[in-house]
């Protein structure tokens, strides 16, 4: 049997605050019934996507988009079809938002999306609704006040709301009280920070979830944390991207996008193998490797969570 294969448009509507998303029931009748969904629907033949979902929204909800971008690309296989999600975070809209076709419709937390059953292709789209367009990794630093400083500064500054804490200079004790204090930091101004390192070290700090290096992701046989903790890992091309979404990490970097000074001789990615490798990735993928926050618009673009680095915000 050949599937067939649908290409839907949904929304990721966002509060004005930023605190919450819309979301809205599919009616009991029709396939996914009773599940909770991100609004959109069935593109025709000749629409884009943004174009598609501009149509849907108001159809569906009475509500005209201003202001989206593109958040995730989902290919997923139903038994009856191959779908394609294209999922787009809306920031600005006007209207009240109603469900035009009788359907429930619900503005819910971000960190109680998890709480709702949607259907089986949706998980991707709630980690990256969760996650911000910009992943700090921490620079190697020998003095503790100077990284409690710079770790400051991200995090007032720039409004870094996801950190990963990478410190492969030192041992085991002076890691995990720098991780304490990191975790401390981070709380205080509603950052999640995620330890490179081994799974066990969360018995230790608890901290929001674990960076696995790419050679301890290809060692893995399972999925190593809880599901209520993130699991992240650095990846480099299709082998281990494969082998991220089969241990059910919630996001991946990839890299390098760029020729880095730290790596010279290592050839880089380029943007266009980029674009096709995260298009099968069915999970956000952060771009590594010479990033600043200026191109997080076009990571975006190309179907990225957005940027990843250690040099654009650790001053
Ligand atoms: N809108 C939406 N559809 C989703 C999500 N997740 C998911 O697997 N789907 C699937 C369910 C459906 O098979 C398909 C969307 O079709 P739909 O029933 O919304 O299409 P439509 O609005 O054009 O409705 P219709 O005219 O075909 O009745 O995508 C989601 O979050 N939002
Ligand atoms: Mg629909």
């Amino acid at each position: 049997m050949v599937k067939r294969r649908v290409h839907v448009a949904a929304a990721a509507i966002i509060s004005a605050d930023g605190r919450e998303v819309l979301i809205a029931r599919r009616p009991s009748n029709v396939d996914h019934g009773g599940l909770w969904e991100f609004p959109g629907g069935k593109l025709a033949p000749y629409e884009t996507g943004l174009g598609g979902l501009k149509r849907e929204l108001h159809e569906e909800l009475g509500v005209e988009i201003r202001r989206a971008q593109p958040l995730i690309r989902i290919h997923h296989e139903y038994p009856d079809k191959h779908i394609l999600l294209d999922v787009w975070q809306v920031h600005e809209f006007s209207g009240e938002p109603f469900g035009r076709e009788g359907q429930a419709v619900r503005w819910v937390p971000m960190k109680d999306l998890v709480n709702y059953p949607f259907p089986a292709a949706n998980l991707p789209i709630l980690r990256a609704v969760m996650l911000p367009t910009e992943y700090l990794i921490s620079g190697e630093e020998e003095d503790d006040g100077q990284f409690d400083q710079r770790l400051e500064h991200a995090l007032v500054e720039d409004g870094v709301r996801l950190v990963q804490l990478r410190a492969k200079q030192l041992d085991d004790a002076a890691y995990l009280a720098r991780a304490e204090s990191a975790l401390a930091r981070c709380r205080q101004y509603g950052a999640r920070l995620l330890l490179n390192g081994e799974p066990e070290l969360l018995e230790s700090v608890d901290a929001d979830g674990i960076h696995l290096t790419s050679e301890r992701l290809m060692q893995l046989e399972r999925r190593p944390i809880a599901e209520g903790k993130w699991l992240a890992a650095s990846t480099h091309d299709r082998e281990q991207l494969v082998q991220a979404g089969r241990l059910g990490c919630d996001f991946v970097t990839l890299s390098p996008l760029r020729t880095t000074p730290s790596h010279p001789d290592v050839p880089p990615v380029g943007w266009h193998d980029f674009q096709e490798l995260v298009e099968r990735a069915a999970m956000p993928v952060f771009a590594l490797g010479g990033m600043t926050r200026f191109d997080a618009n076009h990571a975006r673009a190309v179907g990225a969570q957005g940027v990843a680095s250690i040099r654009d915000f650790w001053k």
